[in-house]
């Protein structure tokens, strides 16, 4: 049996810093002054309303996508002021993921391994354990336009996995994979994290979040409104039932939509 991971050291250094996050599109304020401490080796689930700021923020943390205002740390290294320290350290699975699609999944591992500067012999021994792993040997010399939207995430996953980062960032890895290849991805999750790695990962799904997470960051109109140990954060409660509570529910006022369902045509 795998062994459970350890649980994160608050008091360590932070696998990821950030600080003053700000990112406006037009006059709206999709991130405003987020700021985040996650510790070494946690399994973070970030979590929040549709809107909330959740992509726009991996994608700064990420340097996919260049703040107004803010610092980001990942182990210490300034994800813009010194982008090739701090990208050697992070594997990116981001949302409706862009690859080259005229390459078949092993050529994609391949591409990628070298791009990261790892030897040839070492990025195929990983790739082939990656797509093994992944129920994806089968697969491998079929082009990637022509994956499902499930072997697109594993493809993704294996090549952000490839040349072993120490933070793992995952923009709803789960949306749209059906439950068998949900279970693989989230067994290769847990093992990487179990190595002490750091994962981030955002959801809708409070209860993955439960059972795969042992720290929460929950995001409201681009800001951290909770953040803390999953225990903390839920307080007593069920996640789902504390998230309502941290965004506050809105009433239905019992006037609109009167007309639906009704007689009237
Ligand atoms: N490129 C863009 N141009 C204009 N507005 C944008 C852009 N990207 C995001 N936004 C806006 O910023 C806000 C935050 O969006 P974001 O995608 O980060 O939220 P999210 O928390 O990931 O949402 P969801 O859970 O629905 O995926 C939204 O109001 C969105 O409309």
């Amino acid at each position: 049996m795998q062994a459970p991971a350890p649980s994160p050291d608050p008091t360590a250094p932070s696998a990821v810093s950030i600080q003053g996050l700000w990112k406006h599109f037009g006059t709206q304020a999709a991130v405003a002054g987020l700021g985040l401490e996650l510790p070494a080796g946690a399994f973070v689930g970030l979590v929040g309303p549709n809107g909330a700021g959740k992509t726009t923020t991996l994608s700064m943390v990420t340097g996919l996508l260049r703040p107004d205002q803010g610092t980001v740390l990942i182990h210490g290294a300034d994800v813009w002021a010194d982008p090739v320290a701090a990208k050697a350290r992070i594997g990116i699975l981001p949302e409706g993921l862009r690859m080259f699609e005229r390459l078949s999944g092993r050529e994609l591992l391949q591409y990628n391994g070298r791009l990261r500067g790892l030897p040839g012999a070492e990025v195929d021994r990983r790739a082939e354990e990656l797509l093994a792993v992944l129920d994806l040997a089968g697969h491998a010399d079929k082009l990637v336009a022509d994956y499902s939207t499930g072997m697109r995430k594993k493809i993704g996953l294996a090549a952000a996995l490839l040349h072993n980062p120490d933070v793992l960032f995952l923009d709803e890895p789960f949306e749209g994979v059906d439950p068998v290849s949900a279970q693989t991805i989230r067994g290769v999750l847990k093992r990487y994290a179990a190595a002490g790695s750091t994962v981030v990962f955002s959801s809708h799904v409070m209860e993955l979040v439960e059972q795969l997470c042992d720290w929460v960051a929950v995001i409201s109109a681009g800001r951290v409104i909770a953040q803390g140990p999953l225990d903390t954060v839920r307080g007593g409660h069920s996640l789902h039932e504390a998230f309502l509570e941290l965004i506050g529910v809105r009433e239905d006022d019992g006037q609109a939509l009167g007309w639906l369902g009704g007689g009237d045509r």
